[in-house]
């Protein structure tokens, strides 16, 4: 249980600051307020609080400097902003300016002392009277959505350097476990755990980029296992490997009936994930209509599961992975905008192989053990033949290459037996590995003839990896980055399914001659939102179009033509200069902009109404009606619909 914490709560609205008081105080802490910046400044220079809850507006300044200047003080406080109700940019920058969490106004009180309770978990305690309950024994991942975790490498290095310190970061044993499991001790490999270590400590959403077989998943669990939900479950859910079908159910549950062969109520990711965390492995292969809903649920922290009538909270934090160049899925109208920009709050690049080629013979040696006490044998090691084919291969396909390639030595008897004449000791592993490490990407004539994959035949099954590995995307592995990889590979779902149901290995692939393009990560987004081509443009756009009349009933109300002047306000309204005057009718305004919204979806999608509907997160149905309300006509037809929905193939 939460002991009494001291909190500062700061809003300038004194009934809200009365409300969340009483909250506070009946939780049992104790709480400071203040009205304004500068009291809130004052406060701070006196004492040191748990947690910092700021409303975004203030008399003298907005809440987010007071994020930033904690940040900089390095204080030990975590902050909640309040933000307002439909302002997810604000949230999201409070997220990056360092933020713990948020809330949306009207502030739930449960919500309140959920977060509140969340920040105070395994937090630094100066302040407090007394150090929280310690977490509870981690605990096992939901059924329905997890897979094992892999079992925990013991690297037999005997004369690695010694495992890294994160100074500056409390992590509990269970989190350097994990950082652990992440083998690997090259600057690059050092400055990704850190940032780990670093960003797991708030409810900000993660999104893990990297290449192929770079181990995306591991720092996910990583990520979970640093953070204070590390005693909730972590719900690993492959995106790409769900039918389209089933997506809302799986994701947001289903009521008994709901479905057919839905005979009880079951939870979905998000109910399985509550109080931990869900990963959302490939997020870029979600369909448009799903992004829609994962973008609500995440801003809502709501969930309606299929057949339900209501909605209900849900407590996860998402972190999700793609080795796709999202932000180029976005320019293409593959993914959107505004759930990139919520998924990426915070960017976790894990570096490729080739960037880390000093961490060959630890990774080896790591993922040997691994091999050996699955296969139940003895420990096995190195050869310097095998060391020397390992790092003359580029791995384009990174660790999980090279986790491959091991399983056919093994299978192939080309490992020694550890403590063996022909076994490689660590230092020479490290002579050999940096000697031998390849010209990247090498000349495909160069590029020696592996003997260990020539020979390979398909591994028997005593080397194979165990079923937790055996996800079908493990085996082949194309080089990354290459067009052939842009296709989604062959997948089996792994939730709720048995590992058993996967494909087995497939032969391994040649290196092949494909050129590594190096991994450009996806640039931020200039803008929350792309700016909308005006009024005009979309009209003449659209007539370019469709070369034939393009009937737009005019607008109830078109808003003034720029440039905008004082003269068409009411009387006494003045505009501050650069600034959009108030409109004079607010809901012809409304009307415009949500016209102008529809006809660019309309335009972009070729006038499928289905295709716009799922882009702007609606149904059909919906979308017809709001083009009904607002009189847009498709072209070459009446404005009276006859209901005919042919060029989208589907009923309403
Ligand atoms: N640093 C590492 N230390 C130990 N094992 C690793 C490391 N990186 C990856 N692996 C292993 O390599 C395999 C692939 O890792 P993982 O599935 O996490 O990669 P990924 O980047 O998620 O790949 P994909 O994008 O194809 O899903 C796993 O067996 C994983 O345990």
């Amino acid at each position: 249980m939460t002991t009494a914490a001291r909190i500062l709560v700061v809003d300038d609205e004194p009934d809200l600051l009365t409300l969340y008081e009483l909250a506070l105080i009946r939780e049992g802490h104790q709480v400071q307020t203040a009205s304004t910046l500068a009291e809130a400044r004052s406060a701070l220079a006196e004492a040191t609080f748990d947690v910092l809850i700021t409303d975004m507006r203030l008399p003298d300044g907005l809440g987010m400097e007071l994020l930033r200047e904690l940040a900089a003080a390095r204080r030990p406080e975590r902050s909640i902003m309040v933000t307002a109700y439909g302002s997810p940019e604000t949230a999201v920058e409070a997220l990056k300016a360092g933020a713990f969490d948020y809330l949306t106004k009207p502030v739930d009180l449960k919500q309140l002392r959920t977060v509140v309770a969340s920040a105070l978990q395994d937090a630094p305690a100066p302040a407090r009277a007394a150090a929280p309950a310690a977490s509870a024994a981690p605990a096992a991942p939901q059924a329905a959505a997890a897979r094992p975790a892999p079992a925990t490498p013991s690297p037999a290095a005997p004369a690695a350097p010694a495992a890294p310190a994160f100074e500056g970061e409390d992590i509990s044993p269970q989190g350097q476990a994990a950082l652990a499991r992440l083998v690997g001790q090259s600057p690059a490999m050092q400055m990704a755990k850190q940032r780990i270590a670093k960003v797991a400590r708030s409810m900000a959403p993660v999104l893990v980029h990297g290449e192929s077989g770079t181990g995306k998943e591991l720092v996910a669990s990583a990520v979970h296992a640093c953070s204070h939900r590390a005693s909730g479950p972590f719900v690993p859910v492959n995106c790409g490997a769900i039918p389209e079908n089933l997506l809302e159910a799986e994701f947001f549950g289903a009521r008994k009936g709901s479905y057919t062969g839905a005979t009880q109520d079951r939870a979905g990711f998000f109910q399985a994930a509550a109080g931990g965390t869900l990963f959302l492995d490939e997020i870029g292969d979600l369909p448009l209509a799903m992004q829609a809903k994962l973008l609500r649920a995440i801003q809502e922290r709501r969930v309606r599961p299929l057949g339900a009538t209501q909605e209900e909270p849900v407590d996860v934090r998402i972190v999700s992975a793609t080795h796709k160049d999202l932000a180029a899925q976005v320019q293409a109208g593959h993914f959107r905008q505004d759930l990139y920009y919520r998924l990426n709050v915070i960017e976790l690049i894990v570096p490729p192989l080739r960037e880390r080629r000093e961490d060959l013979p630890l990774l080896c040696q790591a993922l040997l053990a691994r091999i050996a006490s699955e296969a139940g044998s003895p420990p096995l090691a190195l050869t310097p033949q095998l060391m020397r084919d390992i790092a003359s291969q580029p791995l384009e396909g990174n660790v999980r290459e090279l986790e491959n390639l091991l399983h056919r030595a093994v299978a192939l008897g080309e490992v020694a037996l550890a403590g063996s004449p022909g076994a490689l000791d660590w230092a020479d592993a490290a002579r050999i590995a940096a000697a031998a490490t390849p010209a990247w990407p090498p000349p495909a004539a160069a590029m020696p003839a592996p003997a260990l994959a020539a020979a390979y035949p398909a591994a028997p099954p005593h080397a194979q990896p165990p079923q937790a590995f055996q996800t079908p995307q493990t085996l082949p592995q194309m080089p990354p980055q290459t067009p052939s990889l842009q296709a989604p590979l062959p997948q089996a779902p792994f939730y709720g399914q048995p590992a058993a149901s996967a494909q087995p290995p497939q032969p391994y692939p040649l290196p092949s001659a494909v050129a590594a393009q190096p991994f450009v990560p996806p640039p931020a987004p200039a803008a929350f939102q792309p700016p909308a081509p005006t009024f005009a443009e979309q009209t003449a756009r659209a007539a370019q179009a469709y070369g034939a009349p393009f009937s737009l009933e005019p607008a109830p109300a078109a808003p003034p033509a720029a440039p905008v002047s004082d003269a068409g306000l009411p009387p006494g309204e003045a505009v501050a200069s650069g600034q959009t005057p108030l409109p004079s009718d607010l809901e012809a305004w409304l009307n415009e902009q949500e016209r102008q919204v529809l006809i660019r979806a309309l335009n972009e999608t070729g006038f499928n109404r289905t295709a716009a509907a799922a882009r702007l997160g609606l149904n059909l149905r919906q979308i017809r009606y709001r083009m009904a309300r607002l009189g847009i006509v498709p072209p070459g037809s009446h404005a009276e619909e006859s209901g005919n929905d042919g060029d989208d193939g589907e009923a309403a």
